[in-house]
């Protein structure tokens, strides 16, 4: 399993934790120091709070800090290639995306198969607070099934690009709308919340995307979807479409964004600006193809929008729990680049980086990793780091040195880390050793011989003693063996 952000690189382990002052430690374990720095200069000052870019007051559509989200890995995500969920892993997915908080979660049609339907009748007895929705086609007989599970919503698609009405339901649009008045009805006749969705609504034709929806609007559909099925759309087009539909339907708007041109979380965050009301997302974004709108990086982004909102909302420092839970199922590894979780998410390097952050972390991040329960790094033993950083350990392991030595120090850790990476105990040794020949009288700035000298000594002691402590607990020779003593 691949590490995520909680789980640094420990060969070599260069990684030190920083806490929220900036200060590092070694990694995982933060070091306990002054808290708070973020939203204040290095010079003390407190920073302009106002962001140029937060959504306006203009903009009254706009649903960025007012949104649901509909969690479909136990729909979507098992149509991913590498999904099979059993009852106890579904079970166990759908509890912990109860606790994290998400305000629905989508099931397999109970139509597909007879373990499905007696899943979702699982699911449906366990209590949770989210509440639990199951998705079907636009067909009596699917919503017949469905609203005998127990569910609290049901979840009817249709395509209606010129692709799918032709190859694959092959029906035209006046029987789409006449089944989809059928279904809706019967479905809000059992008392429980009914969505109408077209698949592929970017390649179907406007008119009669509007005409459809309006007709299901008037007669008391909770929600009307958007699905761009194949990913091709763009946050334009997206904000285009959910911003006409706004002027068109009084329900609340649901859009399904695929990721295949990489586009789904920014579409997804352009939906809601346009008026959007509940967003589509999957555990790692798992689903058909390369899946949808990931829950952890739509989290991220609007999160970056409004920590207070989304804070209050999920709880969030489950989210890596629930990432792992997910990948585990499906046999895949956390992506090294995941926002968040990512096993780099939260570690920085540069050495221009590294003093920017551990003066105030909001330099360089725009996301709080202790929000999320996870820990800070800064990587020291490579060739781009900087005094600062170095500076920052040599105070960590309380020793005494001028910035002229730590300087002076860095250079070395420099020219070693040109050769090969070095770990945080390699690190701490050369500081040990400059810190000793300082106090000592052996060293002074700028010796580098007798600075190699007393690296080259320091190596061969700890090799003789590493040598003699192996003989002390050597065990007995083989061909020595214990012989009872006679009776
Ligand atoms: C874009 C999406 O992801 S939509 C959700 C996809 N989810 C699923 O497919 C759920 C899992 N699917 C299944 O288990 C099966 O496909 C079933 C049970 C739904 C249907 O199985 P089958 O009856 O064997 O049909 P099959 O899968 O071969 O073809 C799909 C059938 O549904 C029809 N269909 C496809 N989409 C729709 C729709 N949205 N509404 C109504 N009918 C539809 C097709 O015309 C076809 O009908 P046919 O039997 O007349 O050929
Ligand atoms: O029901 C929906 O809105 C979306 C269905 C789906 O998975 C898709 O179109 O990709
Ligand atoms: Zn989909």
């Amino acid at each position: 399993m691949c590490p995520t952000a909680d789980t640094v690189p420990t060969d070599p382990a260069q990684m030190v934790a920083v806490d929220t002052s900036g200060r590092v430690g070694r990694a995982p374990t933060a070091v306990n120091g002054v808290q708070g720095q973020n939203g204040v200069h290095a010079n003390g000052k407190p920073h302009a709070k106002h962001n140029p870019y937060a959504p306006r007051a203009s903009d009254f559509l706009n649903n960025v800090s007012n949104f649901s989200i509909i969690e479909s890995t136990l729909r979507e995500g098992e149509q991913f290639a590498n999904a099979f969920f059993d009852t106890k892993t579904k079970i166990a997915i759908a509890k912990a995306l109860d606790a994290f908080g998400v305000e629905y979660i989508e099931l397999t049609s109970p139509a597909a198969s007879e373990q499905s339907r007696l899943d979702c009748e699982a699911i449906c007895k366990l209590g949770l607070r989210t509440k639990i929705l199951t998705h079907i086609r636009c067909h009596m007989d699917d919503a017949r099934i469905a609203v005998e599970t127990g569910v609290n919503g049901v979840d009817v698609v249709i395509g209606t690009s010129s692709f799918l009405r032709e190859f694959s339901h092959g029906k035209d649009m006046t029987y789409i709308t006449k089944t989809a008045i059928e279904v809706i009805e019967f479905v809000k006749s059992k008392g429980i919340e009914v969505r109408f969705s077209t698949e592929d609504s970017f390649r179907s034709d406007l008119v009669d995307l509007l005409s459809i929806y309006q007709t299901v609007d008037k007669i008391g559909v909770n929600r009307v979807g958007i699905a761009d099925t194949v990913g091709c759309a763009n946050p334009r087009q997206v904000y285009d479409l959910v911003r006409t539909l706004r002027g068109v339907v009084h329900c609340d708007i649901e859009i399904h964004l695929h990721n295949d041109t990489g586009m789904a979380i920014a579409n997804a965050y352009t939906a809601l600006e346009a008026g959007a009301t509940h967003i589509d997302t999957s555990v790692l974004g798992i689903g058909e193809r390369v899946g949808i709108t990931p829950l952890g990086g739509l989290v991220a982004c609007l999160y970056a929008a409004n920590p207070e909102y989304v804070k209050a909302k999920y709880n969030l420092p489950m989210l890596r729990e629930i990432e792992n839970l997910v990948a585990e199922a499906v046999e895949v590894n956390v992506p090294f680049m995941n926002p968040i979780t990512g096993y780099c998410a939260f570690t920085h390097k540069a050495g221009i980086h590294a003093k920017a952050i551990l003066n105030n972390p909001s330099t360089y991040e725009i996301l709080k990793p202790e929000d999320f329960g996870l820990t800070r790094y800064v990587a020291i033993g490579h060739r781009l780091t900087g005094w600062n950083a170095v500076k920052s350990r040599v105070e960590q392991l309380s020793l005494t040195l001028t910035d002229d030595q730590i300087k002076d120090v860095t250079a070395k850790i420099k020219e070693l880390a040109d050769v090969r990476t070095q770990s945080l105990d390699d690190v701490d040794t050369v500081l040990r050793v400059y810190h000793s020949g300082i106090q000592s009288g052996k060293l002074a700035v700028g010796q580098k011989e007798a600075l190699d000298r007393l690296l080259r000594e320091h190596r061969e002691n700890s090799m003789s003693r590493e040598r003699s402590e192996e003989n002390l607990n050597a065990p007995a020779p083989a061909s020595a063996p214990v012989v009872p003593a006679p009776a």
